[in-house]
């Protein structure tokens, strides 16, 4: 996250810490007491290593109470997803057991209602991305409040250039933005997560290059058939 703040602890109880050999390599959120939803590009290069989902926690490295690292009984990334672009760009991870539900592990209700968030609406998205060009990755969960921009406007010529579909949302990313490792994080409208967010472009910070997220309510059918047929 760029140009954010630090948020205040375990106020955003549904957030996770996708790991990597224990390094966090993206965001994703609880959606269930079992399944967290991230994006798809986040489980490129995992193979054969130790892939695991933090929950609880606020800083990355010290001891919390409620802290606890989960280990991923299956991956569904949607099948429509792809490297080569930014389509579907959705991962579903069930968790090798239910999630214990406290004040600092909360499920993230999502929007089902497949329509539009108004544009100037401000979300909040937040992450353990990184806070400069430099790529400074922070201990503490950061986040930015961002107004949503219409696809029209994003889809400009000089912006992503009718890339953005109708299963894609944009905000505006002067200055502060979503940036590395936020990918998979929820974008919070109004308490409801309303979209996830993809690299896109992986520019950050740059008003030319708006941040994109994939919408979630298009996809509730995938979410809830995968969850359905997924072993207990
Ligand atoms: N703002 C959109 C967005 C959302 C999520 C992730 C991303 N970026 C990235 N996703 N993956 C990446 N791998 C390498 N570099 C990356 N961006 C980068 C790194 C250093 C300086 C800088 O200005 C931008 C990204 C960008």
């Amino acid at each position: 996250i760029l140009r954010g703040s630090e948020a205040r602890p375990h106020l955003k109880p549904y957030m996770a810490s996708l790991q990597l050999d224990g390094q966090h390599v993206c965001g994703g959120f609880l959606i269930a007491p079992q399944w967290v939803l991230s994006a798809a590009h986040c489980i490129e290069e995992t193979h054969g290593k130790l892939f695991q989902v933090l929950l609880g926690a606020h800083s990355l490295t010290e001891p919390e109470p409620h802290k606890r690292l989960y280990q991923v009984h299956a991956q569904f990334p949607h099948p429509g997803s792809n490297i080569h672009n930014n389509k579907d760009d959705l991962l579903l991870l069930q968790l090798e057991e239910k999630a214990e539900l406290n004040a600092d592990v909360r499920v993230l209700p999502f929007q089902r209602e497949d329509r539009d968030v108004a544009a100037d609406t401000v979300c909040e998205v937040a992450g353990w991305g990184t806070t400069d060009h430099s790529g400074s990755r922070p201990d503490r969960l950061q986040q930015v409040e961002r107004p949503v921009i219409s696809r029209d406007v994003c889809n400009h010529r000089t912006r992503h250039d009718g890339t953005i579909t109708r299963n894609m949302m944009c905000t505006d990313s002067r200055r502060k933005d979503t940036c590395k490792g936020d990918s998979g994080g929820p974008l919070v409208c109004g308490g409801v997560a309303e979209g996830v967010v993809t690299a896109g472009s992986r520019v950050c910070g740059n008003y030319k290059k708006p941040a994109i997220y994939t919408r979630i309510a298009p996809y509730a059918a995938w979410i809830d058939g995968v969850m359905a047929s997924a072993d207990a």
